[in-house]
Protein backbone atom coordinates (compact mmCIF):
# COMPACT_ATOMS: atom_id res chain seq x y z
CA UNK A 1 0.00 0.00 0.00
CA UNK A 2 1.17 3.33 -0.76
CA UNK A 3 1.82 5.79 2.31
CA UNK A 4 -0.49 7.97 3.33
CA UNK A 5 0.19 11.38 3.92
CA UNK A 6 -2.19 14.24 6.28
CA UNK A 7 -1.48 17.77 5.69
CA UNK A 8 -3.08 20.62 5.87
CA UNK A 9 -5.49 21.71 3.42
CA UNK A 10 -5.17 24.20 0.38
CA UNK A 11 -7.59 26.34 -1.30
CA UNK A 12 -6.72 23.72 -4.41
CA UNK A 13 -8.11 20.96 -2.43
CA UNK A 14 -11.82 22.84 -1.41
CA UNK A 15 -13.02 20.88 -4.79
CA UNK A 16 -11.97 17.48 -3.73
CA UNK A 17 -13.20 17.91 -0.33
CA UNK A 18 -16.71 19.11 -1.45
CA UNK A 19 -16.17 16.36 -4.00
CA UNK A 20 -15.61 13.68 -1.20
CA UNK A 21 -18.87 15.20 0.73
CA UNK A 22 -21.68 14.77 -2.29
CA UNK A 23 -22.26 11.06 -1.82
CA UNK A 24 -22.66 11.33 1.61
CA UNK A 25 -24.83 14.71 1.23
CA UNK A 26 -27.63 12.17 -1.26
CA UNK A 27 -27.54 9.10 1.28
CA UNK A 28 -28.32 12.37 4.00
CA UNK A 29 -25.36 11.23 6.10
CA UNK A 30 -24.00 14.73 6.26
CA UNK A 31 -25.69 17.94 5.27
CA UNK A 32 -24.17 19.79 2.21
CA UNK A 33 -21.98 22.48 2.45
CA UNK A 34 -21.61 25.77 -0.36
CA UNK A 35 -18.23 25.77 -1.64
CA UNK A 36 -17.86 29.75 -0.17
CA UNK A 37 -18.08 28.24 3.17
CA UNK A 38 -15.24 25.68 2.69
CA UNK A 39 -12.91 27.84 1.07
CA UNK A 40 -13.54 30.22 4.50
CA UNK A 41 -12.71 26.95 6.60
CA UNK A 42 -10.08 25.64 4.80
CA UNK A 43 -7.75 26.67 7.43
CA UNK A 44 -9.82 24.27 9.86
CA UNK A 45 -9.38 21.24 7.29
CA UNK A 46 -7.14 18.70 6.91
CA UNK A 47 -6.92 16.21 4.25
CA UNK A 48 -5.31 13.05 3.04
CA UNK A 49 -3.14 11.88 0.70
CA UNK A 50 -1.80 8.82 -1.42
CA UNK A 51 0.47 9.25 -4.26
CA UNK A 52 -1.37 12.45 -4.67
CA UNK A 53 -4.80 11.67 -4.97
CA UNK A 54 -7.26 12.99 -2.44
CA UNK A 55 -8.41 10.11 0.10
CA UNK A 56 -9.93 12.12 2.92
CA UNK A 57 -10.59 15.26 4.91
CA UNK A 58 -11.39 16.27 8.29
CA UNK A 59 -11.86 19.31 9.81
CA UNK A 60 -11.27 21.02 13.38
CA UNK A 61 -13.73 23.79 14.49
CA UNK A 62 -13.38 25.82 17.86
CA UNK A 63 -16.37 26.13 19.63
CA UNK A 64 -14.82 27.80 22.82
CA UNK A 65 -11.57 28.23 25.31
CA UNK A 66 -11.87 24.44 25.84
CA UNK A 67 -13.89 22.95 23.17
CA UNK A 68 -13.89 21.80 19.69
CA UNK A 69 -15.80 20.21 16.86
CA UNK A 70 -14.19 17.48 14.55
CA UNK A 71 -16.28 17.99 11.26
CA UNK A 72 -16.40 16.71 7.67
CA UNK A 73 -14.31 13.42 8.25
CA UNK A 74 -14.69 11.71 5.12
CA UNK A 75 -13.10 8.52 3.84
CA UNK A 76 -13.15 7.42 -0.07
CA UNK A 77 -14.86 4.74 -0.53
CA UNK A 78 -12.04 2.72 -2.24
CA UNK A 79 -9.92 3.31 0.96
CA UNK A 80 -12.25 2.84 3.42
CA UNK A 81 -10.63 0.59 6.68
CA UNK A 82 -7.08 1.56 5.72
CA UNK A 83 -6.92 3.55 8.99
CA UNK A 84 -6.79 6.76 6.92
CA UNK A 85 -10.03 7.67 9.46
CA UNK A 86 -7.63 7.29 11.91
CA UNK A 87 -5.24 9.28 10.81
CA UNK A 88 -7.26 12.29 10.24
CA UNK A 89 -8.62 12.26 13.76
CA UNK A 90 -4.86 11.96 15.22
CA UNK A 91 -3.88 14.83 12.85
CA UNK A 92 -7.05 16.75 14.77
CA UNK A 93 -6.37 15.71 17.44
CA UNK A 94 -3.12 17.05 18.16
CA UNK A 95 -4.40 20.48 16.38
CA UNK A 96 -6.46 20.21 19.22
CA UNK A 97 -3.96 20.14 21.78
CA UNK A 98 -1.79 22.78 20.19
CA UNK A 99 -4.82 24.98 19.98
CA UNK A 100 -5.08 24.42 23.49
CA UNK A 101 -8.02 22.33 23.47
CA UNK A 102 -9.20 20.05 25.74
CA UNK A 103 -12.58 18.65 25.04
CA UNK A 104 -13.52 17.50 21.41
CA UNK A 105 -17.47 17.41 20.51
CA UNK A 106 -18.64 15.18 17.58
CA UNK A 107 -21.99 14.61 16.17
CA UNK A 108 -22.01 11.02 13.98
CA UNK A 109 -23.56 8.02 13.23
CA UNK A 110 -20.24 5.99 13.65
CA UNK A 111 -20.74 5.40 16.89
CA UNK A 112 -17.99 2.51 16.85
CA UNK A 113 -15.58 4.50 14.89
CA UNK A 114 -15.31 7.51 17.44
CA UNK A 115 -16.03 4.44 20.42
CA UNK A 116 -12.65 3.38 19.65
CA UNK A 117 -11.07 6.59 19.57
CA UNK A 118 -12.14 7.32 23.40
CA UNK A 119 -15.11 9.31 22.30
CA UNK A 120 -18.26 8.74 24.26
CA UNK A 121 -22.02 9.39 23.99
CA UNK A 122 -23.21 12.67 25.98
CA UNK A 123 -26.18 13.82 27.35
CA UNK A 124 -27.59 17.62 26.21
CA UNK A 125 -25.63 19.87 28.38
CA UNK A 126 -22.31 20.16 28.79
CA UNK A 127 -21.35 23.35 28.67
CA UNK A 128 -22.68 25.89 31.42
CA UNK A 129 -25.44 28.15 31.15
CA UNK A 130 -23.00 31.72 30.49
CA UNK A 131 -21.34 29.66 27.64
CA UNK A 132 -24.44 28.33 26.02
CA UNK A 133 -26.04 31.93 25.66
CA UNK A 134 -22.19 32.92 24.11
CA UNK A 135 -22.41 30.59 21.50
CA UNK A 136 -26.26 31.24 20.68
CA UNK A 137 -24.76 34.09 19.08
CA UNK A 138 -22.75 31.84 16.78
CA UNK A 139 -24.38 32.20 13.22
CA UNK A 140 -22.18 28.68 12.40
CA UNK A 141 -24.70 25.52 11.58
CA UNK A 142 -22.63 23.22 13.60
CA UNK A 143 -22.04 25.45 16.68
CA UNK A 144 -26.57 25.40 16.61
CA UNK A 145 -26.65 21.52 16.13
CA UNK A 146 -24.18 21.40 18.96
CA UNK A 147 -26.58 23.41 20.64
CA UNK A 148 -29.64 20.93 19.95
CA UNK A 149 -31.29 24.28 18.73
CA UNK A 150 -34.60 23.15 17.14
CA UNK A 151 -34.14 24.86 13.66
CA UNK A 152 -31.50 22.16 13.09
CA UNK A 153 -33.31 18.97 14.39
CA UNK A 154 -33.93 17.51 11.32
CA UNK A 155 -30.47 17.80 10.46
CA UNK A 156 -29.16 15.69 13.95
CA UNK A 157 -31.86 13.31 13.79
CA UNK A 158 -30.07 9.78 14.32
CA UNK A 159 -26.66 10.89 15.23
CA UNK A 160 -25.14 10.25 18.84
CA UNK A 161 -23.51 13.50 20.41
CA UNK A 162 -20.08 12.43 21.45
CA UNK A 163 -17.03 13.60 23.52
CA UNK A 164 -13.64 13.01 24.32
CA UNK A 165 -11.41 14.41 27.01
CA UNK A 166 -8.21 15.54 25.78
C1 LIG B 1 -17.82 14.14 13.20
C2 LIG B 1 -18.09 13.72 11.80
O1 LIG B 1 -17.51 14.23 10.88
S1 LIG B 1 -19.25 12.56 11.64
C3 LIG B 1 -19.08 11.97 10.02
C4 LIG B 1 -18.29 10.72 9.96
N1 LIG B 1 -18.17 10.39 8.52
C5 LIG B 1 -19.13 9.74 7.83
O2 LIG B 1 -20.17 9.36 8.36
C6 LIG B 1 -18.84 9.56 6.36
C7 LIG B 1 -18.77 8.09 6.02
N2 LIG B 1 -17.75 7.35 6.76
C8 LIG B 1 -16.42 7.44 6.49
O3 LIG B 1 -15.98 8.25 5.67
C9 LIG B 1 -15.51 6.48 7.23
O4 LIG B 1 -16.25 5.31 7.52
C10 LIG B 1 -14.88 7.03 8.54
C11 LIG B 1 -14.25 8.39 8.29
C12 LIG B 1 -15.89 7.14 9.64
C13 LIG B 1 -13.79 6.04 8.97
O5 LIG B 1 -12.79 6.03 7.98
P1 LIG B 1 -11.77 4.79 7.76
O6 LIG B 1 -10.65 5.32 6.96
O7 LIG B 1 -12.48 3.59 7.26
O8 LIG B 1 -11.29 4.52 9.26
P2 LIG B 1 -10.07 3.59 9.70
O9 LIG B 1 -9.62 2.76 8.56
O10 LIG B 1 -9.06 4.43 10.39
O11 LIG B 1 -10.77 2.71 10.80
C14 LIG B 1 -11.88 1.91 10.51
C15 LIG B 1 -11.59 0.45 10.73
O12 LIG B 1 -10.86 -0.07 9.65
C16 LIG B 1 -10.02 -1.13 10.11
N3 LIG B 1 -8.64 -0.82 9.72
C17 LIG B 1 -7.94 0.29 9.98
N4 LIG B 1 -6.72 0.22 9.43
C18 LIG B 1 -6.66 -0.95 8.79
C19 LIG B 1 -5.68 -1.58 8.02
N5 LIG B 1 -4.50 -0.98 7.80
N6 LIG B 1 -5.97 -2.76 7.50
C20 LIG B 1 -7.15 -3.35 7.72
N7 LIG B 1 -8.14 -2.80 8.45
C21 LIG B 1 -7.89 -1.61 8.98
C22 LIG B 1 -10.15 -1.20 11.57
O13 LIG B 1 -11.08 -2.20 11.90
C23 LIG B 1 -10.70 0.16 11.91
O14 LIG B 1 -11.43 0.13 13.05
P3 LIG B 1 -10.76 0.50 14.46
O15 LIG B 1 -9.42 1.09 14.24
O16 LIG B 1 -11.72 1.51 14.99
O17 LIG B 1 -10.77 -0.76 15.17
Amino acid sequence: MSAVTVRPARTSDVRGILALLQPWVERRILLGKDVVTVYEAVQEFVVAEVDGILVGCGALHVMWEDLGEIRTLIVADAWLHHGVGGAIVDRLQLNARELGLSRLFCLTFEVDFFTRRGFAPIGEHIVDPDVYSQLLRSPDEGVAEFLDLAHVKPNTLGNTRMLKEL
